[in-house]
């Protein structure tokens, strides 16, 4: 398998902090960045080679001009397995299941969306959905390199093992029969969200203790799927007070 390469302060910047990176590439018009000096030192410390680029031939290497002066070669990963993941929560697990999702910008605003609402840890199908690239990575803003992502093989046996492990399933879709904001999220969770053609697929959606909306007002039929991640899991982060619940002062309400 050929070693993969990112791109973009943030996520290269996540990725050395996670000690994910082989090599770092820097584009030499950029060097006096003092952004992408940090990213030197920080290679430097752990003796990484740095390699000094025109910005243009970076921009072929990486297939994209969109690099901030900045890439570099992710170590191969054997990735992060379940059981592992599982074993270090706590009973009250908050997990993110993307079914599918299709669109690397859409997938790293989920990974980016999981990690600021507390997410533990994020299970992608390995078939029929973006894997985690250069482009995804980007988008998360480093936290693909922050959020434990497992990627399984077979999706429905998953869920099943996650009902066992007594997890409750919550099922993410436009028609479906309960308001977000009426469920008790404050529970060990997994928030199954459906992909950008499909929604959920047949046997996920089977597996689902609930099937429910977001409640919506107009003629869209649905939302963008990692506008509808975000309202989810930040909606499961407030019921399950991972964020701060206080109320400014002078802004309580009268009974
Ligand atoms: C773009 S939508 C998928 C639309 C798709 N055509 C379908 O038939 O479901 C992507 C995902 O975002 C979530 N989503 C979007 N809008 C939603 C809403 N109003 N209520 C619940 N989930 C929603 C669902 O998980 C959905 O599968």
């Amino acid at each position: 398998m050929s070693k993969e390469s990112l791109y973009g302060i943030h996520a290269v910047s996540a990725a050395l902090d996670a000690e994910e990176l082989l090599e770092l590439w820097v584009a030499v018009e950029r060097r006096a960045d003092e952004r992408i000096a940090l990213l030197v030192q920080k290679a430097a410390e752990q003796c990484l080679p740095v390699q000094e680029w025109r910005s243009s031939a970076l921009g072929r290497k990486l297939n994209t001009g969109r690099h901030q002066g900045v890439g570099g070669l992710l170590r191969d990963f054997p990735g992060q397995d379940l059981e592992t993941i599982l074993a270090q929560l706590n009973d009250r697990g908050f997990l993110l299941v993307l079914d599918g999702v299709l669109d690397p910008h859409n997938l790293g605003a989920c990974l980016r969306s999981a990690e600021a609402a507390g997410v533990d840890a994020v299970i992608l199908p390995g078939d029929n959905a973006c894997p985690v690239n250069a482009t995804v990575r980007k988008a998360s803003a480093g936290s693909a390199s922050r959020v434990p992502v497992c990627t399984v093989t077979n999706l429905s046996r998953t869920l099943s093992s996650l009902q066992e492990a007594g997890f409750w399933l919550v099922g993410m879709a436009g028609e479906g029969s309960r308001s977000l904001y009426a469920l008790d999220l404050d529970m060990p969770l997994v928030m199954v969200m459906g992909g950008e053609e499909k929604g959920l697929r047949r046997l996920t959606r089977e597996h689902c203790d609930y099937l429910a909306h977001i409640p919506m007002m107009g003629a869209i039929e649905s939302l963008n799927v990692s506008v509808a991640t975000g309202i989810c899991l930040f909606e499961a982060a407030r019921q399950r007070r991972n964020l701060s619940p206080a109320r400014p002062a002078g802004q309580e309400k009268s009974a």
